[in-house]
């Protein structure tokens, strides 16, 4: 009882420190284009402060409060990245700061919540190899050494794209170098991710035939806590939500296969509006799009070179990190917002806008990455007009920085890749899903949107949805649907369609089930029929 009031009373101190240094930062709102009659004076308060827990993110808190280690599930858009942002914070305080280390399994992931990827962590260099390879190429790495003697607590992101042998080698070097029984070493865990989400993108079968982190022997045991987070935040259109989950779990029905076939005709007769985000599944037509983009204007390109400090291989992450290393932009490019600069005004991650001119920088020199020393000034479609400063991601190593890049937060945002848009938020998309291959790609791509309305298709067909078996299996053992789905309809029918391309129809009603089999032309020739 008493350890419990005292960790109710530590994280409500935390999170009344937390609101407190929140807000202080008017530097950004100075390059504000007001208006008229606005007095700064009435500038909200940063809403991240509002955020409420629910009752399951809380659970999670205290779980780590007190010490445990957890794995955080739930489909796009639970909350996930949130909440661990959070528990970083809260692992610092718990341990030394210097002892948690915060890693995603890709640079794109690590970025966003200021960490390094998990691979550099944990030291074990290239090429993969077998697990005693990679322990005595730790040994040999003074530094790589000493993270793993140090770390208290360990945080990985984006856990679906790291593969079970990495998992299992991972857990069997913390334990060799820490010496002891206990599972890694006695490093308190806190592991996030969706498995339905893309897979790992080398990811190999072992001698084992494992390939999904959840197969390692050490998965069950390296936690104490195992929860599926279920309200979703990201979309608030229930019928969006059930479709999304029937994607992810690779499944369609009839009625939101319809919806999808219509919007794929609506694109098609629509020329594409150049405001939307277009998402590939191949960076190559992510470039060529980007590139034919910026090639219509006429009037030269203001150029923005990254800079950076900091030393190998951290400023190697910095570069497959979200903030890119040139940046062209002139007048009428459209760009996308690659930080949260002011959550209240809806200036976040992900929003799109279009550069309407440039103006001479003036409170902040910016000819390390300008040579012109200019900024843009972005009108975004949510409203605001802004005049975009550069930002800094840092590489952490504990609580130690050890690299930097100073870059302006924009991408140009006509096109991107469906892989580097994990963890974002978009008001409107078009994705192109001709070349989609996996599984999960699919469902990463749709649950970027937040509504129905914002979303365009083309490219699509029902095989194209695709869950991995195993990690069907895996789910079944998280039983609770998400809270704004309002649970699988009876009567209705279940459609999916398996990797050979056949499409198995079953119906389920409190009399019985029946299940019905076709090819995908039958399929799709009897429902162009039924229209
Ligand atoms: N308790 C909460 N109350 C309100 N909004 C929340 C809450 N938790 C998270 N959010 C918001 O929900 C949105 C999605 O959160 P987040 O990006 O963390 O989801 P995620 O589960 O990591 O998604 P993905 O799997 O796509 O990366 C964000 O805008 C976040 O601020």
């Amino acid at each position: 009882m008493g350890v419990a009031t005292f960790i109710a009373t530590a994280i409500a101190a935390y999170r009344n420190f937390s609101t407190k240094s929140f807000g202080k930062n008017t530097k950004s709102a100075q390059s504000w284009y007001w208006s008229k009659n606005k007095s700064r004076k009435s500038e909200p308060r940063n809403p991240r402060t509002r955020i409420k827990w629910t009752e399951q993110q809380k659970k999670i808190i205290s779980a780590v409060s007190a010490g445990s280690s957890v794995f955080i599930t739930g489909s796009a858009g639970t909350g996930k990245t949130e909440l661990v942002k959070h528990i970083i914070e809260l692992l610092k305080k718990c341990h030394s700061p210097s002892g948690v280390f915060v890693t995603a399994s890709t640079g794109v992931a690590a970025c966003a919540i200021r960490g390094q990827t998990l691979h550099s962590f944990a030291g074990i260099g290239y090429p993969m190899a077998d697990r005693c390879t990679l322990l005595d190429r730790v040994l040999q790495n003074k530094k790589a050494y000493g993270r793993w003697n140090k770390a208290e607590a360990l945080v990985i992101d984006e856990i679906s794209m790291v593969d079970a042998e990495l998992f299992e080698s991972l857990e069997y070097i913390a334990k060799k170098l820490r010496g002891g029984d206990e599972v890694w070493g006695g490093i308190q865990l806190v592991v996030s991710g969706d498995f339905f989400q893309l897979p790992p993108v080398f990811g190999h079968q072992n001698s084992s035939g494992k390939e999904f982190a959840f197969e390692a022997d050490c998965w069950n045991a390296s936690f104490d806590m195992q929860l599926e987070l279920t309200e979703i935040f990201r979309q608030a259109d229930a019928r969006f939500v059930k479709m999304l989950q029937g994607i992810r779990r690779g499944d369609c029905d009839p009625q939101d296969l319809e919806v999808l076939e219509q919007l794929c005709s609506r694109t098609e007769s629509d020329e594409l509006d150049p405001s939307v985000v277009q998402l590939y599944p191949l960076k190559e037509d992510v470039r060529r799009v980007n590139e034919m983009r910026m090639e219509s204007f006429s009037e030269a390109a203001t150029t923005y070179l990254a800079s950076d400090s900091g030393e190998n291989p951290w400023k190697i992450q910095l570069k497959e990190g979200i903030a890119p290393d040139e940046l062209f932009l002139c007048e009428g490019a459209r760009v996308m917002l690659i930080k949260n600069l002011n959550t209240w005004r809806g200036l976040v991650n992900g929003n799109t806008g279009i550069v309407i001119g440039f103006s001479e920088s003036e409170g902040v020199d910016v000819r390390d990455i300008c040579s012109e020393n200019l900024l843009p000034i972005v009108k975004f479609d949510s409203g605001p007009t802004k005049v975009i400063e550069p930002e800094t991601w840092v590489v952490t190593e504990g609580d130690t920085v050890v690299a930097k890049r100073k870059q302006l937060p924009l991408l140009l945002a006509w096109a991107r890749s469906i892989h580097k848009c994990q963890g974002m938020t978009l008001d409107k998309l078009h994705t192109n899903l001709s070349r989609s291959f996996g599984c999960g790609m699919v469902y990463v791509a749709l649950s970027r949107v937040r509504s129905l309305e914002g979303l365009q298709l083309s490219g699509f067909s029902p095989s194209k949805i695709k869950a991995h078996p195993k990690v069907l299996q895996f789910y079944k053992s998280f039983a609770c649907e998400p809270s704004t789905t309002k649970g699988k309809d009876e009567g209705a029918n279940k459609i999916r369609v398996d990797t050979s391309g056949l499409v198995h129809v079953s119906n389920t009603t409190n009399k019985g089930a029946s299940e019905y089999h076709f090819s995908l032309s039958e399929f799709i020739s009897s429902r162009q029929k039924r229209k």
